[in-house]
Order: C-alpha cells, then structure tokens, then sequence
C-alpha cells in the first residue's frame, strides 16, 4: 500500500466523484487514506450521506458548480447503472476528449460510456473490501486511455487493493459475478453457517460468533498463506472425521459446486442484461 499512497500523493488535478455511496464512499476513503489531497477531490452527488457531507471539513469540493469545475482531468463514476443514463447526461458537460473517465457500474459497457459521458474511459470492477484496502479490482482500458491515464488508474484502484488489468472487456460480466458480487456469497455462507448452527443446537449469538470469527479467519489465512485453497481445506479434513462427514455433504453431486455454476451465470446473464 505504500506505493500506491506515493502514487496518489503525487497526482494533480481535480478527480471528481459522481456517486459516493458504498462503492464510491469506500474507494473515496481509500483515495484519502493513501494520501490523496482531499481539496483535489469533488463529489458530485445529490443524495450526499452524513460521512460524505462530513468530508468538506477536510477540503473535499460537495456539488461544486459545474462552471468551477471546469473540464475534469479524472471523473470515477459509481452511480447506479439504472441511473446511469440521467446522470451520464449531466456529467458529459464536464468531460474533454483527454479526461479520464472511470467506470465501476456493472453491465455498462465502454462503448455505452464513450456515448453517453465520452473522454478516454476505463470500465473498472472493485468490490466493497476496497473500504478496508484489501478489495479486488479489474479493469479495462479503451484503446484512447494513453499509459498516463492507465498510471493514474492503477494509482487510484491500488489505493483500495489489488488490481488486475485485461484487454477483453467481455470478461467483465463474469469478473463481476466472481469478485464484484462474490463477497456477498462469502458473507451469506457467514449467515448460513450461524443458521445451521443454531439447527444443530447453538445459542444464536454464539452460532454467529462462531460463524463470522470462522468465515473472517479462514479469509485471513487463505490472504497470508502460500498454500492452495484446496490444501489448506485438506489440512482441516482428518481423514473419516467431522469435517470429512460435512465435505461430502457439500461436494456431492448437488452440492456447492453446482450451486456455484449456477449463482454465477446468474449474475454473469445479469451483468449482460444491464447493459442493454
Ligand atoms: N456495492 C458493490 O459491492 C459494488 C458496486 N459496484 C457498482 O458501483 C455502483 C454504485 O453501487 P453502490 O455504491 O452499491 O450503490 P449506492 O446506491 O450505494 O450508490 C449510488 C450513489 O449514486 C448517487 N446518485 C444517484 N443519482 C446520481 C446522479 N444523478 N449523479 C450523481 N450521483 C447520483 C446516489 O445518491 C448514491 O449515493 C453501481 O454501478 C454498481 O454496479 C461495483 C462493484 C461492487
Ligand atoms: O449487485 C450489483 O449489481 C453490484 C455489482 C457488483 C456488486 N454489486
């Protein structure tokens, strides 16, 4: 991270943010946690939350008029898709032939954004462990993003964690049921745990307790381990023991693996909806 908090410091130019909810408010935080001047940033929303509205103490522009903003150097969009095409309108006034323009909405292509709000544009796919550094973005560029532009990108999605670029944007919809949406599943198998818990005879708040402390440090061993996923389920599973009496359970035929092929269609054919 401190790579990306020099990256960050060491940019100029107002990067506007239209839409700081929970994927825009997270990578917001990220960008100010690694350094990024707050006077340098502006928020274009017109539902600003408190913690949003908290941030003009610290220099960060609310709704600034769009006569002061001038033709933005950066604009990161994380409106929802389904807004897209109102808000899109009302940002293009802002955008030049050389702004940067990164896109985190699911579903809406490049072409859809060179369209509606033009400028060199970066479709992106964080998700929300950005809000504690430690998310995952893909990204990719359209052929006018120049390697300044793709710097600058890098700089402001590594300021939330990992980033990974590809050249073919019609991996977007399948990246976006796996990371973008994936933490959602991690959090239900959480839930889903405590509930069977408490089915086999738990006090609830200790069947969650037991769950999250379970799902949260399983995730942090998979994040520090060498090792493979599947060996490091291997290294709970003794051999004719209680873990093994679950697996077989979870991978039978009809078991998580083609629930999971089939969660993820799901949202892959409605990532491809949202873009039409
Ligand atoms: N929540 C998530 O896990 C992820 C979300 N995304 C994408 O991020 C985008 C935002 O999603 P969330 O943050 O979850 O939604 P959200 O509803 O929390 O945030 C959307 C924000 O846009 C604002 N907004 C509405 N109309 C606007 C306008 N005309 N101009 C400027 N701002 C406007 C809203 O007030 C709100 O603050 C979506 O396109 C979604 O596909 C991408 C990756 C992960
Ligand atoms: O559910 C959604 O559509 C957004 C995109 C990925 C995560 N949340």
């Amino acid at each position: 991270m401190s790579t990306s908090s020099s990256a960050l410091t060491n940019t100029s130019g107002t990067i506007a943010l239209a839409g700081a909810g929970k994927m825009g408010g997270a990578m917001l935080t990220g960008w100010l946690a690694q350094g990024l001047a707050p006077t340098q940033v502006a928020v274009i929303d017109p539902y600003l939350s408190p913690e949003i509205s908290a941030l003009a103490a610290k220099g960060v522009r609310l709704n600034p008029q769009a006569k002061d903003l001038g033709t933005l150097d950066t604009l990161v969009v994380a409106v929802k898709p389904q807004s897209f095409r109102d808000a899109g309108a009302a940002l293009k006034a802002l955008v030049g032939p050389s702004t940067l323009v990164v896109s985190i909405m699911a579903g809406t292509t490049i072409s859809a954004l060179e369209e509606v709000v033009g400028g060199a544009v970066v479709r992106a796919m964080p998700n929300t462990p950005a809000a504690i550094g430690r998310g995952i973005t893909v990204a990719v560029p359209s052929k006018r993003v120049t390697a300044a532009q793709r710097a600058m990108t890098d700089a402001l999605l590594k300021a939330t964690g990992l980033v990974e670029w590809v050249d073919d944007e019609r991996l977007m919809d399948a990246v976006t049921a796996v990371s973008g949406s994936g933490p959602a599943y991690v959090f239900l198998l959480a839930e889903e745990l405590a509930r069977a818990g408490v089915a086999a005879g738990l006090p609830e708040q200790l069947a969650t307790t037991l769950a999250r402390a379970t799902v949260a440090g399983s995730g942090e061993l998979l994040h520090r381990s060498d090792l493979p996923s599947a060996t490091l389920r291997q290294n709970v599973t003794s051999p004719g023991g209680t873990t093994a009496a679950a697996l077989e359970v979870l991978m039978a035929n009809d078991g998580m693996q083609p629930l999971m092929t089939r969660a993820i269609a799901a949202a892959t054919r409605r990532s491809k909806e949202l873009a039409k």
